[in-house]
Parts: C-alpha cells; structure tokens; sequence
C-alpha cells in the first residue's frame, strides 16, 4: 500500500512494492522504484532479472498480482489498458525497429504525428507550418535531416532505432521506455544514442533498459540494478558496479 506520507504528487512515476508471478513463478518480487519529472533513468540487470516484465506492468500489457503504479501521483496504470496508458503519455520503444519500411523517413515521422489524432483526422490529415516544424526538430534530434527523404528500409540499423524513437517522440510522451536501444548498433552509432537520449532527457523523462555498460556510462545517469526481479541496487554506475550484491549477480560469485 502507498504510504499517505510519501511524496508521490511531484513523483512522475510510482512503482510500490509490486510482484506479479507466471505459474508460480516470481518474475517480479516486491518492486518499487520511483521516476521524477525530468529524470532519465537507466535500468540493469542480468538475463531474467524482469526489466522487460517491469516495462509490460508500466505499459498495461501485464498486470500485476500485487502493488501499485502510479502515474503523475494519481493514475493508477493496474486499472488501464495499454491503450488508455500510452495516451495518458507513456511510450514505449520495442528492441526491434518497426518502422514502416517503404515510408520515407519523413512519411514515417508524419504519419506518426498524425495518429495523435485519431483515425478520422489522420484520414484528412494536411500538414500544418507547426507540424512542418516539429518534423524537422524531430529530425534533427534523431539524426536524420539528411535522410528524410530516403526510404526508411535503406536506412542502417542504428537510424531505424533512431527513426523509431523520432516517431515516439512525434507523439509527444510525458515519459519514454526505451529497450535496449543500442543492441546491434555501431560502436559510432552508440555513442551518438547516449548522445541523442541525453538532449531528449533534457524535455522528456525516459527510462533506458541496456546491457550495454560503455553506453550506461555515457548516459551518466543515476542506474538501478534489478534482480531477482526487484531492486539489488540504486544510484551512479560506480556506486552500483562496486555494489558486493551486484559483483555477485553478474559475475556469480
Ligand atoms: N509470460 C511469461 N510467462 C512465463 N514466464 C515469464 C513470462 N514473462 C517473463 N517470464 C519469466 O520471468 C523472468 C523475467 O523475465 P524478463 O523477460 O522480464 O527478464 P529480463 O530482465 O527482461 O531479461 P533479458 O535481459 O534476458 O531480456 C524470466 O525468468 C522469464 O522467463
């Protein structure tokens, strides 16, 4: 239950003590985790530790067995469905890129502009000089301008995922879920992730799941370890990396 003494008004997101169990298995035991407005967190852990379960209670594709999430201190996300959560504002990234392939990267991003308006107005959908705008922003963020016109299927892997996340950010979430976003990338397309995730951490709150520990450095953000499927530890990636309880998790032993 929520403590009537936590702060968790100004909490953007509130996971409390939360499990959830597949034919008795525990693959979430007890979680809790709080995101502030603004802060971009990156989540850790070894294979089976419950990072993706963690992001399908967020998003309504799981519900749990027990505990509360809230969103922005009042929704509560274990009564919603995943339709109702994403349109409150929280998006999520799948690991696979699914852009629409024989779309232009600059078709992808329109279309998905136009879908926060619902099948009737996207339909009729006319660009406006404000939308025109936002495209490019959101092209320049994601690193495609030069590629707007290009089909998305001729794009590398690394600027699928980026496309991925520009059509994410074109719906405007309050809060983005990113899975293992640089998986498959470059080393160069990498650094350009953490680089790219860190200007939109500047507007948006995000969560980013990796195994990838040069680019959890380069993130530079407060880490949490899970395991077991709850919290091992919390706080930088040197505090965490040093953690006895975490040496042991990754390395057994
Ligand atoms: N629908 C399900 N039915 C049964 N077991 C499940 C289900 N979903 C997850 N699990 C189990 O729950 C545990 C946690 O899985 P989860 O995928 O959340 O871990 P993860 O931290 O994302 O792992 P990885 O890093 O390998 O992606 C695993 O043991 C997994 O086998």
């Amino acid at each position: 239950m929520i403590d009537s003494n936590t702060q968790v008004t100004s909490t953007l997101l509130y996971l409390d003590d939360v499990s959830v169990s597949f034919d008795g298995f525990k693959a979430i035991n007890g979680l809790s985790l709080a995101i502030e407005p603004g802060e971009m967190r990156a989540i850790i852990g070894p294979n089976g530790a419950g990072k993706t379960t963690m992001m399908d209670i967020i998003t309504g594709k799981t519900r749990p067995d027990t505990g509360d999430v809230l969103f922005e201190g009042q929704m509560d996300l274990t009564q919603h469905d995943e339709t109702e959560i994403a349109q409150a504002g929280i998006g999520r990234k799948f690991q696979k890129p699914t852009v629409f392939e024989s779309q232009t990267v600059r078709e992808n991003l329109e279309l998905a502009l136009s879908g926060n308006r619902g099948v009737w107005a996207s339909l009729f959908y006319r660009e406006s000089e404000a939308d025109a705008a936002r495209i490019e922003e959101i092209l320049q963020t994601v690193r495609l301008q030069q590629r707007a016109n290009e089909l998305a299927s001729d794009l590398s892997h690394g600027q699928k995922q980026w496309l991925e996340i520009g059509m994410l950010l074109a719906q405007d979430p309050k809060l983005l879920l990113v899975d293992e976003p640089v998986a498959g990338m470059t080393d160069a397309e990498t650094v350009e992730t953490a680089k790219l995730l860190r200007e939109i951490s500047k507007t948006h709150s995000v969560i980013v799941v990796e195994h990838d520990m040069g680019f959890i450095r380069d993130l530079d953000v407060k880490v949490t370890v899970l395991a077991e499927g709850s919290v091992l530890a919390e706080g930088s990636l040197d505090h965490v990396s040093a953690h006895p309880d975490v040496i042991e998790s990754y390395l057994g032993r």
